[in-house]
Formats: structure tokens, sequence, C-alpha cells
């Protein structure tokens, strides 16, 4: 990787040009049209509420996963992942078995506050997220106030072709989200790549 940003006191970094342009372009234009995009439904407080975005869960078969009290199994690697998840692999050093995608299809669609803590992901799971097309923010805020009864946070732009990379305590120690945004924006593709511990 090249032009890394480490974010002070945390295990995070960003590589705001990972991807070349005309490669994430490319990407973005296959998933979009290959990937069986979905609204998933979630429950929050023991109610089923529909997610905000489009979503699919991507792996290999064993890599079964429950999120927000749903359980997925995955659908196959598309083609054009195949090359993009040992790239990734590769960079990060964990070998990645699925692929959480989300479709955010205007400044509407958003994702709440959430760590990315469950059980078959281990204690301190390395997390890598791909962001193609429109450039939306990304807030990390800790989950328990420090000395001085403050709580952390960052504020991240993720733009077309960045990676992130989340690693050891960061999901023990903070929470994030893709707020909505008025601004106008188009289209925003992420992948958040994981390892299942099957
Ligand atoms: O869209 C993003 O950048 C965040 C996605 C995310 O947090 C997740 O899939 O767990
Ligand atoms: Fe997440």
């Amino acid at each position: 990787m090249f032009d890394i940003a480490d974010l002070p006191d945390t295990d995070v970094q960003l590589a705001p040009r990972w991807m070349p342009a005309v490669e994430a372009d490319a990407l973005f234009e296959a998933l979009r049209a290959d990937v069986p995009w979905a609204r998933h439904r979630l429950r929050i407080f023991g109610r089923e509420v529909e997610a905000p975005r489009l979503s699919c869960w991507i792996g290999d078969p064993d890599a079964m996963y429950r999120y927000s009290g749903a359980r997925f199994t995955p659908e196959p690697w598309p083609a054009a992942l195949v090359p993009v998840r040992d790239a990734v692999s590769a960079a990060a050093g964990v070998r990645f078995n699925s692929v959480l995608a989300n479709l955010y299809r205007d400044g509407q669609d958003a994702m709440g506050w959430h760590s990315d803590d469950e059980r078959e992901l281990g204690s301190e799971p390395v997390i890598v997220s791909l962001s193609l097309g429109a450039t939306r923010r990304f807030v990390l805020k800790g989950r328990v106030a420090d000395a001085d009864g403050r709580f952390a946070r960052h504020v991240l732009e993720l733009p077309h072709g960045s990676l992130l990379v989340m690693r050891g305590e960061t999901q023990a120690r903070f929470r994030h989200a893709l707020p909505r945004t008025a601004r106008p924006v188009g289209p925003r593709i992420n992948l958040t790549f994981r390892k299942i511990l099957c």
C-alpha cells in the first residue's frame, strides 16, 4: 500500500488512493450490475426494520454470518471480486473469506452506529473496507469516555478507491457509522472484507 494515513491513537489506517480510478470505475459498474442486491431486514430493539440501503452477503460457502439478529448464507463470489479479494487479503495480511457489500443509492441511505464485533469474527478482527463511487463521511466514536469525560471522535472522508483498515481493539473501543447527508451525492458501494472463523 502507498499513501497511508494513520489515525492518531487508533489502530485505523486509510489509503485514500489504494485502487486506481479506472479500475475502481470498472469494479463499481460490475458490482452494481452483478450483485443480487436486496434490502436486508434487521432487528433493532426487538423490532424488524428494513435497512436504509441495499446489501449482499458474499463469501465462501462455509462462511455463515449472523448480523443484527439475521442469519446469512453467503452468495458466491462474483468474478469481478475474486482478484480484489486476493489483493485486499495480501495488503492486510489476512485471508478474507467473506465480504458485506452495501449499496448506498443516495444521501438518504446510511448505516447506523455499530461495531463489527460479532463472535464469529474473533476478539480482535481485521476489517478492511473498500469504497467505490461517491465520497461519504465515515465517523468513529469512542465507546467509553476518556479521563476528561470526553468521547473520542474521528471523521474520515472515504473517496472512490480508498481502503480503510481497522485492526486490534478498534471494534472494542469504537462504534462507527455512515451518516445520512442532505448534500446531493451519487451512489456509493462499500465492501467490508471479513474473516469468519468457521
Ligand atoms: O459503508 C461504510 O463505509 C461502512 C460499512 C460498515 O460499517 C459495515 O459494513 O460494517
Ligand atoms: Fe461496520
